[in-house]
């Protein structure tokens, strides 16, 4: 199906923005394919290195999509540490939010933690959880591009969802 042909243009005025952090290319590369696959929906969801986001770059926002890497022994990524800290004392309840990212299945438990604490940060701040998160083992391949493509169709169907106040949205 070619998702440029589909009936979006309610959504045309939408400020998504992609946010990610990658040291060696993998999320950099997870950020690019969803860049590419909102446009295929005729919407803009520019790039952003996560280290410059701040709560009022959230606020100002329809839909926020963190790419982080995860590090350490589950640990966030350096670049959005303050970011998160700072989701702690706000309550967002206009944005809708989905977190995807890439990890390695070699670090066992703590595979794509950051994906998952990100998850669960931006929920305790009663934004709306547009998809479940995608969590993708080092680089994409085509499961991976399969499991992307069904996210971002989530988030714009509770996109819709909100524009028209059809129904609750259903991933929190
Ligand atoms: C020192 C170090 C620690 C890591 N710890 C984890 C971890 O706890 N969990 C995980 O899923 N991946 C871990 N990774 C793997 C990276 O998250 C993974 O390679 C990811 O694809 C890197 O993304 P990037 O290419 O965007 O930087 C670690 C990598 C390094 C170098």
């Amino acid at each position: 199906m070619d998702a440029s042909k589909t009936c979006y243009g309610g959504l045309q005025m939408t400020k998504i923005a992609i946010y990610y952090a990658s040291l060696t290319g993998n999320n950099e590369e997870v950020a690019e394919f969803l860049a590419t696959e909102f446009a295929r929906y005729g919407l803009k969801a520019p790039l952003t290195n996560l280290e410059s986001v701040t709560v009022d770059d959230l606020a100002a926002l329809d839909l926020a999509i963190i790419v982080p890497y995860t590090y350490g022994e589950g640990d966030l990524p350096e670049e959005g540490i303050d970011l998160f800290n700072d989701l702690e004392a706000i309550k967002l309840p206009h944005l809708i939010f989905g977190v995807a990212g890439s990890g390695d299945t070699c670090y066992g438990a703590t595979f794509c933690q950051a994906v998952n604490r990100f998850n669960a940060r931006l929920a305790s701040t009663g934004a709306i959880q547009g998809s479940r998160p995608v969590c993708i083992d080092l680089r994409i391949e085509h499961q991976d591009c399969v499991a992307l493509k069904g996210f971002v169709a989530d988030l714009i169907q509770t996109l819709k969802e909100a524009d028209t106040g059809e129904k609750a949205p259903h991933f929190n």
